[in-house]
């Protein structure tokens, strides 16, 4: 997921040392993924039923909101089960033929990690079905009447999808999936677990209670754990003091990142249904208008822990903020929903 809000917490544009920072961290195998736990158990199920009939494991559809861990657990599939990974991408596969060429070329057992699937071209998914299914694909040859489709086989692969967004894969293609894993937002418990395992691997001596108060503050998702984690600990280093508590409140601080753990574009997007809207209802197009952000940012980045954290709920005609929300940010709430239910 990508976009232009230039946030902390709110997962946007990675900058080169972002990405490797990232890389750095992400956990090599099943055991070193800290939670999701039935998810992990889901796939080392499936990984080893593949093995031990020697075949290619199920395709596999990763879900949730960014920063979850789907692209590591494309990562980790290819690993354990010893298999080279080809990555590649929905927004990069613009034609049928971009998806041909990437078929065509599988090595035999490989695994196919295609992320933000929902993006692919339309005409690829059909591509896609085949390949899935029969381990085939048919190439189109020539142009109009005299064209002409050519089969061919290709290597049994195991694809593995990412999506922050289940719900625009057409039914054809999430059918095609042998599993789909939802991923869930991290406990805070969990949370401190990635970022024990952060502060080791940077080397940063911090306290459990710092650790605490950053875990309670990262909108349940390991990679904004870890970015505020290094945003912390170069507070520590600029300001020659040690990883305390207080030293994660005044980072935080800086980086605009409330006690509930919400950024400048979460609290956009809540100070805007109050105050604009009343409290809403709101459709999500008009929301996202109203904060300058596109509507697939604001429904797949920004809603999913709102609504988890109880902030907004999603009712059919549109997006209300409960009252958490009023009191959350300090308001007196205008009861906008018995307004206009009574229009
Ligand atoms: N379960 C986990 N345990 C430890 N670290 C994790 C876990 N999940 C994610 N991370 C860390 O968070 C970072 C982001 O994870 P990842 O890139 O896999 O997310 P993603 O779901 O692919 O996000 P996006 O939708 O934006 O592509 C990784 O670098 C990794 O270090
Ligand atoms: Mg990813």
């Amino acid at each position: 997921m990508t976009h232009n809000d230039e946030t902390v917490a709110t997962p946007g544009v990675e900058s080169e040392a972002e990405l490797a920072f990232e890389g750095a961290l992400r956990p090599k195998s099943l055991d070193e993924f800290v939670g999701q736990q039935k998810v992990r158990g889901q796939l080392q199920l499936l990984l080893r039923a593949a093995e031990m009939q020697n075949r290619t494991a199920d395709h596999i559809l990763l879900a949730g909101p960014p920063g979850l861990g789907k692209t590591t657990l494309a990562m980790i599939v290819a690993h354990e089960s010893n298999r080279p990974l080809r990555m590649s991408s929905g927004p990069a596969i613009q034609h049928a033929g971009d998806l041909a060429a990437v078929l065509s070329s599988l090595l035999p057992g490989e695994v196919l990690f295609i992320d933000e699937i929902h993006r692919m071209a339309r005409s690829a998914e059909e591509m896609l079905y085949l390949a899935m299914e029969d381990f085939r694909i048919d190439i189109m040859v020539g142009k109009g009447a005299g064209a002409t489709s050519i089969p061919l086989d290709i290597a049994p692969f195991t694809l593995v999808g990412a999506t922050t967004r289940s719900g625009l894969l057409p039914n054809p293609l999430r059918d095609r999936f042998g599993f789909t894993a939802h991923l869930e937002f991290y406990d805070e418990s969990e949370l401190e677990q990635v970022l024990v395992r952060a502060a080791v691997m940077l080397d940063l001596e911090i306290r459990s209670e710092a650790i605490a108060e950053i875990a309670g503050r990262c909108r349940g998702t390991p990679r904004i754990a870890n970015r505020l984690l290094r945003r912390v600990r170069d507070f520590a280093l600029v300001n020659d003091v040690s990883a305390s508590r207080d030293a994660v409140r005044a980072a935080l601080e800086l980086y605009d990142v409330d006690q509930l753990g919400l950024d400048r574009l979460d609290r956009a997007v809540m100070h805007t249904m109050l105050t604009r809207f009343d409290g809403g209802p709101v459709g999500l197009n008009t929301l996202a208008v109203s904060v300058g952000e596109e509507a697939e940012t604001v429904e797949a980045v920004v809603e999913p822990f709102l609504v988890r954290i109880g902030l907004l709920t999603r009712t059919p005609r549109g997006r209300v903020a409960t009252r958490a929300a009023w009191e959350h940010f300090g308001m007196a709430e205008r009861n906008s929903t018995l307004f206009s239910d009574e229009l």
